[in-house]
């Protein structure tokens, strides 16, 4: 499709991702990186409860049922949740990277109307890295994994340090997350996205 912002193409000096070697193996479900996360959060009760599993190379899928809570028209997925599944399931990736990342560019297509009570099926993947800058694209469809592509995004996620989080988060939140007692939660809050 033409209309693509040039910030979503790799400069000439980008190269291949890589796999980092302890990233968890393929079809190993990655968890949420914060149990409160509206994307992913296992704990957050108006979230989107997203799973995402890691796939060969830099690959993800993940699934996310539409609920009507979801709802933007009547009985149809909303598209700025739509969004933030592509969101939630291309920031995953970094988790195979092992680089602490965020969002900054997400350009999302919207080819079929989402009905609610429907399952869409994701899959992304890192194509490019130059530098700081995370290139990724990812897909949605419905009526099985192999359906369909209802949505679509392209993304340039941006490397921070953990500082980012510790700087700009609000203290109760940043508080309770560094006094978490379980370490391996603990870290997976603070060290690696998501
Ligand atoms: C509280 C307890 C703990 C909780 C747990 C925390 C850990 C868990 C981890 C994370 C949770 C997230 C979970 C995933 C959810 C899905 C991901 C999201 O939704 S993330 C949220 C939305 N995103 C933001 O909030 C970013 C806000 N933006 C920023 O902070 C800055 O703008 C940032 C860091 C993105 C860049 O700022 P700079 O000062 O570090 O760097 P500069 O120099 O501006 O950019 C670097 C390069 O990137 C390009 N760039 C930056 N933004 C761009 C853009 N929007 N479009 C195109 N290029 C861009 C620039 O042109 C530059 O390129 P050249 O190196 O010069 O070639």
């Amino acid at each position: 499709m033409s209309g693509r912002n040039t910030a979503l193409t790799p400069p000439a000096d980008a190269t291949a991702p890589v796999r980092h070697p302890d990233a968890p193996a393929p079809g190993e479900l990655l968890g949420a990186h914060y149990e409160h996360c509206f994307g992913c959060g296992e704990d957050q009760p108006h979230g989107l409860h997203l799973e995402s599993r890691a796939g060969e190379g830099v690959r993800v899928t993940a699934e996310f049922t539409v609920k009507t809570a979801h709802q933007g028209a009547p009985g149809l997925a909303h598209g700025g949740v739509l969004a933030t599944a592509l969101d939630e399931t291309l920031g995953s990736l970094n988790w195979l990277l092992r680089v602490i990342a965020v969002t900054g560019r997400l350009e999302t297509d919207y080819l079929r109307p989402v009905p609610v009570g429907t399952v869409l099926y994701l899959e992304a993947e890192v194509t490019a890295v130059a530098g700081r800058k995370i290139y990724s694209t990812a897909v949605g469809r419905i009526g099985g994994p192999e359906g369909p592509v209802a949505v679509r995004a392209d993304a340039l996620f941006i490397e921070v340090k953990v500082d980012h989080f510790i700087e700009n988060g609000r203290p109760e939140e940043i508080r309770a997350a560094m006094a978490e007692p379980d370490q391996v939660r603990r870290a997976r809050a603070f060290e690696v996205n998501p």
